[in-house]
């Protein structure tokens, strides 16, 4: 371990890891060694679906503000996967970024879908069916939506590349744009398996070829500021969570943020034609293959919205309904979907009579449809014949515990609970911690688990139930 005077706090080297995710920038500063989080801080974005970068360096600034870094060694950036950040040939941003959960390249999609000759084919060349998520589609819409902006492009970065930039700009030590293997995995134009770009579909995409980021090694450094501070190569914020949650084979992680997630560690690139599992490299070498809901925990923020109450106590009445929620559906396509492929599906509310419209069964009937839709991905994985020895729930809505409850009967599988931590912070500041040992793995931080929830034998066919009667329901709406 690298270690500089003035960097040294009570004897303790100090990381700091930063999760620039969709809806607020959180700093965690942890002790090298131990991965104790010593100190955190947050600062919310602003919502929607494109956001000038500038509002998430702010977010950061402001985080930061009450000295939270002072004495840190090293820092990384695990950032929202995908986004399109576009600058021009003096690093001005020409547009706002458009993020992971923005639908408008829904028919670039398609279009780029279909000039390759199909999912499978995009499958095989980078890893992942396209979906409007991954930033090739974005590079497509803009130069066909906003061709004098196009024009101006010089660059493209991901939102962690450019926040670790920014970083590097403000401390004078910034040499070149730099991404790592798990964000450039998220672009469409850059194959895990391979490990290198594929710069003709970019051209393919955008009518020319553009300026992309060096992809760094897992523990190279993206630079060092003139104070000192050494910057490591950052991440994706599910490769991040991944890292910060030292999983062993066999564990599968459900989060449940803005987006749902389910990835486990792979030594090898998973292709599914299906286009449910995303190809992507994680952050240590290896690979995350991972499925992606754009609809988790604001179903929850929403219904609770709709039926007036807060969400400690639409956790209440979930859990005083019975599993099934007296046969009401929900299909929580609240924002459209990315995982089945539906951009511009709305929400259904299915099987309602007199008798079993409560708030109860509302409440339970969300938390019920957020988790089914999440159940896919752990099945596309067991279809893979990855193992799934137990789920590790994280996220802002892993807070609840009817989704606690409810989650091992739906996934078949027992559920774990880690600490409360930001996750994707400390993955971050594990890889920084990484960067500065110059060792050739990751410091060993223990994961501290809070609670364990079993799959209990009454709830399985209740639950299995449930997940058919979801299924069903999504093809009857949507025919798929
Ligand atoms: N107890 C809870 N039940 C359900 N949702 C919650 C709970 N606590 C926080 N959330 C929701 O979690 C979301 C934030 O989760 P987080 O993982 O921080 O998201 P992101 O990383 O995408 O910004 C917010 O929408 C918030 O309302
Ligand atoms: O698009 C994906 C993964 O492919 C999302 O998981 C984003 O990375 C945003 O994550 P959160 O803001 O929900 O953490």
């Amino acid at each position: 371990m690298e270690h500089q005077g003035d960097h040294v706090t009570d004897g303790r080297t100090l990381v700091a890891g930063v999760d620039s995710s969709t809806q607020s920038t959180k700093i965690v500063v942890c002790d090298a060694e131990t991965g104790q989080v010593v100190r955190s801080a947050r600062a919310p974005h602003p919502d929607g679906t494109e956001v000038h970068p500038d509002r998430w360096w702010e977010a950061y600034e402001q985080a930061a503000a009450g000295g939270i870094l002072e004495g840190v060694a090293a820092i990384a950036v695990g950032g929202q996967q995908h986004g399109m950040v576009t600058l021009d040939d003096e690093d001005t941003v020409v547009r706002d970024a458009l993020l992971w959960n923005d639908t408008r390249s829904a028919g670039a999609a398609r279009d780029l879908t279909a000039e390759l000759g199909g999912a499978a084919a995009w499958v095989e060349a980078v890893g992942s069916a396209l979906v409007p998520s991954f930033t090739v589609t974005k590079l497509r819409w803009l130069a066909e939506h906003e061709p004098e902006r196009a024009a101006r492009v010089a660059r493209v970065v991901l939102p962690h590349d450019w926040m670790t930039g920014r970083i590097l700009q403000q401390g004078n030590g910034f040499e070149r744009w730099s991404t790592d293997r798990g964000d450039a995995s998220g672009t469409g134009y850059w194959s895990a398996a391979d490990g290198d770009y594929r710069l003709d579909l970019l051209e393919r995409a955008f009518g020319r070829v553009v300026e992309v980021p060096e992809v760094l090694s897992p523990a190279q450094r993206a630079g060092r500021t003139t104070g000192g501070l050494l910057v490591a190569a950052g991440t994706g914020d599910n490769m991040g969570a991944a890292l910060g949650l030292t999983l062993q084979p066999g564990d599968v992680v459900v989060s449940l943020g803005t987006s749902g997630t389910v990835f486990t560690p792979h030594r090898s690139a998973i292709r599914d034609e299906s286009g449910a599992i995303a190809g992507f490299a994680d952050a240590t070498g290896h690979h995350l293959p991972l499925m992606c809901t754009l609809n988790a925990a604001r179903v929850l923020t929403a219904t609770a919205r709709m039926i007036g109450v807060d969400l400690a106590e639409l956790d209440r009445l979930a859990l005083q309904a019975s599993p099934g929620a007296g046969g009401l559906s929900l299909l929580p396509y609240l924002d459209g979907e990315r995982t089945p492929d539906l951009p511009d599906a709305t929400g259904t509310l299915a099987g309602l009579t007199r008798s079993n419209a409560t708030p109860e069964n509302l409440a339970r009937a969300a938390v019920e449809g957020m988790l089914c839709n999440l159940v896919a991905g752990v099945d596309a994985l067991r279809d893979k014949d990855v193992e799934v020895r137990r789920i590790l729930l994280i996220g802002g809505a892993a807070a609840s515990r009817a989704v606690r409850e409810v989650a091992p009967g739906l996934f078949r599988a027992p559920v774990v609970v880690p600490a409360p931590a930001e996750y994707v912070g400390v993955g971050a500041a594990r890889q920084a911690a990484w960067a500065l040992s110059a060792e050739p793995a990751p410091p060993t931080w223990d994961l501290e688990i809070d609670s364990e929830y079993a799959v209990r034998p009454g709830d399985e066919q209740a639950h299995a139930d449930v997940v058919a009667r979801y299924q069903a329901l999504v093809t009857r709406t949507h025919g798929i």
